[in-house]
């Protein structure tokens, strides 16, 4: 398969290469591409001034033979089907990976939320719950946040599914607040997950963590928690971007004054005192010790990738490097610590959350967090192992391991009729 870069692209690449070192033959590999369900919705938006404005939305289920489908919900203008196919796929190996009973899924709708007022917002998602009713639920499909979506977003899709179902469901989408049936630390989970699996890199190739600089491409839920995170437990954090530019101080920034900041009301990071003014195509390149792409997918590519002087990138994003941009990192020697293991902190706890919402018993959040470090450490344990074994990059032993276990689950349960 050529090598593209488009989210798709990579993501199939990535597929082939794992089919290819698991033997399996043309009929599985093409079964564990397609994705079992895509769905386009029209999602039609009366405004506060009494316009209408038609959105387009999506839900991928692409496999469902490990378990119901489970995978964030995107609210970003460059939403498309391709993005929204190559996510869902990725979620498929992440939860196989984490060894957590769900299929992959992903869904968003072309949208700049930021443009919308809370009440549109709301009547947007309600709208678009709606359309997916039929098709998801706490059996079927578990939505989750993702890129532009929060908490919020969750519960007014937990409170639509409920309402046409005729009884409050919980367990229909997980990242919830914590009155709806949220779990304690699902919010910080993602960036917990990605210093667990950050610090396991590390300390296998006998760095100490505390002696670490880091760059981080994304300050929203998961990049700048990640920020406060590893700067609570010694890294230097040098640099952080959103959508319209970065800040460095090669001293290392505070990453809860900048929090602090944006809960002020700032509407970005550029501009906090004390720092250097510095694009997130310079931030990609800032001579670091580990990168943190937390943004957006296919920011690392063919261009750009011979340019990356960090030694180690961690992927809190998922996809943030494109296929073709994968051998010219391994030829320099970065280590990749790929996103279906680096993030898969947030599907985990999510899993968490939905057990919890089944039983209707919730845990503290030292047990959520506890058991987040068991499934972090066991997946890493199992992906660095593999990789030294048969001589892999870390993204390619993730993926044969997830991929193999998909492929395991069609073969036990068999082919209807
Ligand atoms: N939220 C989760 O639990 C979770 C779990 C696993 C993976 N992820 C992945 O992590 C990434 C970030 O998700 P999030 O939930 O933090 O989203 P978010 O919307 O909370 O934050 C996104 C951040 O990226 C920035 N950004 C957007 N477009 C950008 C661009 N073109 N260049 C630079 N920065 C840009 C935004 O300004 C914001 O700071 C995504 O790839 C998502 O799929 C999220």
């Amino acid at each position: 398969m050529s090598l593209g870069s488009s989210p798709w692209d990579t993501a199939c690449v990535q597929l082939a290469d794992a089919a290819r070192h698991l033997g399996l033959d043309e009929g599985m590999h093409d079964l564990l591409r397609m994705p079992r369900r895509s769905v386009t919705v029209s999602v039609p938006l009366r405004r506060d001034d009494g316009q209408l404005l038609v959105l387009t939305g999506y839900r991928v289920q692409h496999n469902l033979a490990r378990g119901p489908a489970k995978g964030g919900i995107r609210f970003h203008p460059s939403t498309d089907l391709d993005e929204v196919k190559a996510l869902a796929m990725w979620m498929t190996w992440k939860c196989a990976l984490m060894g957590i009973p769900y299929g992959g899924a992903k869904g968003g709708i072309a949208v700049e939320p930021k443009m919308l007022s809370d009440q549109e917002r709301e009547r947007m998602t309600r709208r678009y719950a709606a359309e997916l009713v039929p098709l998801i639920g706490p059996e079927k499909d578990i939505p989750a946040p993702d890129v532009g979506t929060d908490e919020q977003t969750m519960a007014w899709i937990m409170d639509t599914y409920s309402a046409h179902t005729g009884h409050t469901s919980h367990g229909v989408v997980t990242g919830k607040p914590l009155s709806v049936g949220g779990s304690a630390g699902r919010a910080g989970a993602t960036s917990r997950g990605v210093q667990l699996a950050m610090f396991a890199a590390l300390r296998e190739r006998g760095l100490d963590p505390a002696d670490v600089s880091v760059a981080i491409q994304g300050f929203g839920k998961v990049g700048a928690l990640a920020a406060q995170y590893l700067h609570d437990a010694g890294c230097r954090v040098v640099a952080v971007s959103d959508v319209k530019g970065g800040v460095y101080n090669p001293r290392g920034l505070n990453p809860t004054a900048l929090i602090r900041h944006l809960a002020r009301g700032a509407d970005t990071v550029v501009g906090f005192p004390g720092t250097d003014t510095l694009s997130n195509s310079e931030l990609l390149e800032l001579d670091v010790d580990v990168l943190v792409p937390a943004a957006l997918e296919g920011v690392i590519t063919a261009e750009n990738a011979g340019r990356v002087r960090a030694r180690m990138i961690v992927e809190g994003a998922n996809g943030p490097v494109a296929a073709e941009a994968d051998p010219i990192l391994a030829e320099k020697g970065v280590v990749v610590v790929p996103d279906i293991l680096a993030n898969g902190g947030g599907v985990a706890v999510s899993y968490f959350e939905w057990v919890q919402d089944l039983q209707a018993y919730f845990w503290t959040e030292d047990q959520v967090n506890e058991r987040l470090a068991e499934l972090m450490e066991r997946a890493y344990a199992q992906v660095s192992r593999l990789a030294a074994e048969r001589g892999l990059t870390l993204r390619a032993a993730a993926h044969v391991i997830g991929v193999g276990r998909v492929a395991e689950a069609h073969r036990t349960r068999g082919l209807y009729p």
